[in-house]
């Protein structure tokens, strides 16, 4: 079963977020410039709020690297809050005086939930009678830490087994890319260019304007990412149990990210509208070796990956802050009242694929350490090699 394990800590005012990383091989490169540059590509995106422009993140590694690779020990990583200072009263662990909190301006009571966060529903289950101890850890701030530890799950897996990750925005709100162009790692910093990270120029002026509109309209919008993983051999994951399954796993992993509400593998929900004949990927021999003429399921059958592009898909709905807020009780008189609003993106789509290649890239590592193991990446990368030349020579009937 799973062998690297992760956690995340942190609340998106407090003073830093931190995460861990447990069963992660040695030798692995791993630098705090490495993360600081994927941290830096989360930040990217039209649609983002004020907060992206003025705060950094700064990393510290606590744990787990030495001298640029990793130590085969946990690794721990900080992303420190450039707004701390601003909110080391209203976020203080320790007991604060009132009326300094007071000075602060900040500490009004949120007693007016808004509609699509986790305010009212987390006010209700924790008993807190406003939502800032809500906000806080529910607060996407959170996927800068998944991002980091993704920066090193991608780095163990390119070194392990040349695997690749690239993701792209295919919808944001009516605007589409064209349908069946992937992105490959080659045209990563084209993608990263565009403001919305959008492959085709037309449909990213359109994804451009639909974020403009709404911005004006006092709106905020969702969209749809899409990752691709180049390079995974065929078996990770298995048929064998439901936690296993590979597709199941890469499922929770996307929805798993704040706001995510769909997620499709290959082409999902598609799939359902044909026939057979049109929905599987024939299998022919080629001078390569079984290849699959289409690439519909994404890359996975029966839980297991098909040795072929590796292709999710995963649904944001808009941001819950709406500008023109929505309408809400204020829990504090029982009143009719407007959603409390400070500021927030207007779209957050660009950003969410990048958090979603390091979900993949988490859930691709485990299954790789599940897979072939190793203490080092060198027996890990032996290991990938030596599975990969057995298949090569396997003898099957057509082989
Ligand atoms: C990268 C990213 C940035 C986000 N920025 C905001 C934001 O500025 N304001 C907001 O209300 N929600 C934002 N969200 C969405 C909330 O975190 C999310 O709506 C909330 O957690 C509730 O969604 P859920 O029902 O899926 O948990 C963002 C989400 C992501 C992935
Ligand atoms: C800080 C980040 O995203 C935040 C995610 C978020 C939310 O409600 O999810 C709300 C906003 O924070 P604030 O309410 O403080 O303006 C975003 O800026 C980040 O991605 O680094």
């Amino acid at each position: 079963m799973s062998r690297l394990r992760w956690l995340t800590a942190g609340e998106s005012h407090g003073p830093a977020l931190v995460a861990t990383l447990e069963g992660l091989p040695a030798g692995v490169p791993v630098t705090t410039e490495l993360v600081a540059d994927h941290l830096a590509r989360r930040r990217l995106g039209y649609g983002r709020g004020a907060r992206m422009k003025f705060e950094r993140d700064e990393v510290t590694f606590l744990g787990g690297v030495r001298h640029g690779l990793s130590l085969g020990s946990p690794v721990a990583v900080m992303v420190g809050n450039t707004e701390w200072p601003k909110w080391e009263k209203v976020m203080s662990a320790d007991p604060v005086d009132p009326a300094e909190l007071k000075e602060t301006g900040r500490n009004a009571p949120l007693t007016r939930p808004r509609p699509g966060h986790a305010d009212l529903a987390g006010m209700q289950k924790y008993g807190f009678d406003e939502a800032r101890p809500i906000l806080e850890r529910a607060s996407a701030r959170e996927t800068a830490a998944r991002v980091a530890l993704g920066a090193v799950a991608r780095s163990f897996l390119k070194e392990a087994a040349g695997i690749e990750i690239v993701s792209h925005v295919v919808e944001l709100a009516a605007a589409k890319a064209p349908y069946g162009v992937y992105p490959t790692p080659a045209d990563v910093e084209r993608l990263d260019a565009d403001p919305v990270r959008c492959l085709d120029a037309d449909a990213s002026k359109a994804m451009v304007a639909e974020i403009d509109q709404a911005h004006k309209d006092g709106d905020t919008l969702g969209g749809v990412v899409e990752v691709l993983a180049y390079g995974v051999p065929v078996g990770l994951g298995s048929h064998v149990h439901w936690d296993r399954r590979l597709d199941a796993r890469l499922a929770a992993a996307l929805m798993g990210i704040q706001a995510i509400k769909g997620v499709e593998v290959g082409d999902g929900f598609d799939l359902a509208r044909v026939p057979g004949s049109q929905a599987h990927d024939e299998i022919v021999r080629t001078g390569d070796g079984i290849k699959r003429t289409s690439g519909r399921s994404g890359g996975t059958e029966g839980g297991l990956t098909t040795g072929e592009l590796l292709r999710v898909r995963a649904a944001m709905k808009p941001i819950a802050t709406v500008p023109r807020a929505l309408a809400t009780i204020d829990v504090a008189t029982g009143e009719v009242a407007a959603a409390h609003h400070q500021r927030s993106d207007v779209c957050a789509v660009p950003a969410a694929g990048i958090v979603a290649e390091a979900m993949v890239a988490l859930v691709l590592a485990d299954a790789v350490v599940e897979k072939f193991g190793g203490d080092s990446v060198t027996e890990t990368r032996r290991n990938v090699q030596s599975y990969l030349d057995n298949l090569a020579h396997q003898e099957l009937p057509c082989g």
